[in-house]
């Protein structure tokens, strides 16, 4: 099985800035600070890093670096108009790697740059809300009517968080404290009908939209980017390691462990009487047994596993996830918050939001 790996870091930093892009009377145009969040991600070159399976600790080193340029400074005396965006251009400049850069200013906005050096918007609108899923089987808990704290992920080109915000603002009103099998076009409101739902709502007025993301929790949800839709089930991990092509005298080569996230990405056409392509109950009851060996156990004796590094780590689970799953295009582990790999199938770089 190929694929692609990409490794990831991030880092964050806190620094004032003032920015006069925005319009007059804006209070961005005062100073204020931010603890922002930066997050990276792309292939790297082979032999790059330290010791085979090192890639993550060198980026995050590396990346670590950079920002502290940044930490506790003002932002204006580093670069004129220290906009997201501007900060991410700077960043992977700085870094002098062929690397994703996604700058986070708040935990609900912030801008990704693509593959292709494009800036994509991106804000987190929360709504809580109730619905019922009315297809699914006799006994199926989504059919009684509950709810959750849904979020969305905007990410569009061209546009600025305030007129991402005005747009969004009819649709708050109409989805937060809704049952959302009331709104029409909504009457069977999985993840992916809501994120197209959300996509055709906004598309019209915002054509710069890249991708609306639906976090039904906190470890579920479907994003829509105007053709088709992608889902993803996330797990925790606790687990040991020692990193097996690592230094005698590294860190890494002693006895240490994790809390890992693992994000699987799934790409399956759309059941239309159900409203999804996968049942995430399904993901996680078929995921469950390669689950149970990875959590709670020393990854460093599973047979058959060359290495722990994230990226040996992500083939091999992608591998076992792919013959329960073969939907699984797409595995994310990140050994902590941000820094990890992700190994993807297909010539298609990784879908945003970084
Ligand atoms: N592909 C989809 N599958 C499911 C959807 C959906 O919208 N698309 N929705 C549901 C339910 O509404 C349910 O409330 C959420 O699913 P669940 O698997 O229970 O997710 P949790 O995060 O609550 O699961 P954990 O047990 O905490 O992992 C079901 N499936």
């Amino acid at each position: 099985m190929d694929g692609k790996v990409w490794h990831a870091a991030a880092a964050g930093f806190e620094a004032a800035r003032r920015l006069e892009g925005v319009p007059e009377g804006h209070r961005a145009r005062n100073l204020h600070g931010h603890g922002f969040q930066v997050r990276v991600r792309g292939a790297l070159p082979s032999g790059w890093a330290d010791f085979p399976g090192g890639e993550v600790q060198r980026l995050q080193a590396q990346l670590g670096e950079v920002v502290a340029a940044l930490d506790h400074h003002l932002l204006n005396e580093v670069l004129e108009e220290p906009s997201d965006e501007r900060l991410a251009r700077w960043i992977g400049a700085e870094l002098g790697l062929p690397l994703e850069v996604g700058v986070q200013s708040m935990p609900t906005r912030g801008v990704d740059l693509d593959g292709a050096g494009r800036a994509h918007v991106w804000r987190r609108y929360a709504f809580q809300s109730a619905h019922r899923l009315p297809n699914v089987p006799e006994g199926h808990k989504c059919g009684r009517m509950h709810g959750h704290g849904f979020e969305a992920l905007i990410h569009a080109q061209g546009v600025s968080h305030d007129q991402l915000d005005a747009l969004w603002a009819p649709l708050q009103s109409l989805l937060h404290h809704a049952c959302l099998n009331e709104l029409p076009g909504l009457e069977n409101p999985t993840s992916e009908m809501l994120s197209s739902w959300i996509w055709r709502e906004l598309q019209p007025t915002l054509p710069g939209l890249a991708h609306v993301t639906v976090f039904e929790t906190a470890s579920c949800g479907a994003c829509f980017d105007g053709r088709g839709w992608r889902t993803w089930k996330e797990f925790t991990l606790d687990s040991a390691l020692r990193l097996k092509r690592a230094p005698a005298d590294s860190l890494h080569a002693r006895l240490h462990g994790h809390t890992y996230t693992l994000r699987l990405h799934l790409a399956a056409p759309l059941d239309e009487l159900m409203g999804w392509t996968l049942d995430f109950g399904d993901v996680k009851r078929l995921f469950d047994p390669v689950f149970r060996s990875l959590d709670h156990q020393p990854l460093h004796e599973i047979d058959g596993l060359a290495d722990c590094d994230t990226a040996t780590l992500a083939r091999w689970v992608l591998a076992q996830a792919r013959e329960r799953l073969p939907q699984v295009d797409r595995v994310d582990l990140y050994e902590t918050p941000g820094c990890g790999a992700t190994l993807h199938l297909g010539t298609d770089t990784p879908a945003l939001p970084i």
